[in-house]
């Protein structure tokens, strides 16, 4: 029997871990993959395998988790990251990601885009031929005005829905919505240039020429492609 996808998350998870070097100043990313990679960041520490790094997280979730595993989380600053290590929605060939569907895309570009080494973790149900493929696009959105920022979007082709939870709009960590589209056959830079120019969009989910490298893990082992 193929072991289940939590075992496969946690293995390219260590791999991705086993880069990390004492003293490193290290971005924490958010999601069920990204959760295993801080539990073993927690569990190095603990064992004296690892000292003196910080870290900042990409949500109030992975804060909360990593501070509870006695790591030093603080604010972004400007200083650069070592490393960041995050897991991903949709991964393409180039390594170019969607990112997103748990909510954490603004404060996972505010911090990956300083990263020195972005190393991306996932299963192998995540690698794609071409990005939005299986995955919508989120794009967080300011409440203020939402109607007339959807039509913006919708005039560019997208179509999709507000994200919910049980019911409710969800709210992001930074009080804002998400509107989960699907763009037909689009230059992924172009329609990057185009949502950023878009009223009322704060940011995307496309992570374009940031990751360095992926940990995928499939049944067969742990794949680790580069860009
Ligand atoms: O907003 C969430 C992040 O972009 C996650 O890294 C992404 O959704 C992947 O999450 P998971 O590892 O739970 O599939």
């Amino acid at each position: 029997m193929s072991p289940d996808l939590e075992v496969l998350k946690k293995e390219a998870a260590i791999r991705a871990v086993s880069l990390i070097e004492s003293g490193m100043h290290l971005g924490l990313g958010t999601g069920s993959t990204a959760k295993y990679a801080i539990e073993e960041l927690g569990r190095k520490v603990a064992a004296g395998e690892l000292s003196n790094l910080t870290c900042v997280a990409t949500s109030q979730a992975s804060d909360v988790l990593a501070r509870s595993l006695g790591l030093d989380v603080g604010p972004l600053t400007p200083q650069a990251f070592d490393i960041a290590i995050d897991g991903a929605d949709e991964i393409a060939p180039n390594l170019d990601l969607i990112k997103g569907l748990g909510g954490a895309l603004v404060r996972e570009k505010l911090v990956e885009v300083q990263a020195k080494r972005l190393i991306i973790i996932a299963d192998h149900t995540k690698l794609v031929q071409t990005l939005g493929q299986k995955a919508p696009l989120p794009i967080e959105v300011l409440p203020f005005g939402v109607d007339s920022t959807l039509e913006r979007l919708k005039g560019l082709g997208a179509v999709g829905e507000l994200r919910r939870q049980s019911g409710e709009l969800y709210i992001t960590d930074n009080g804002n919505l998400i509107f989960d589209a699907r763009f037909a056959g689009q230059d992924l830079a172009e329609l990057e240039r185009t949502l950023k120019g878009t009223l009322g969009v704060v940011e995307t989910g496309l992570f374009l020429n940031m990751a360095e490298r992926a940990f995928v893990a499939a049944p067969e082992g742990v794949r680790e492609v580069v860009r």
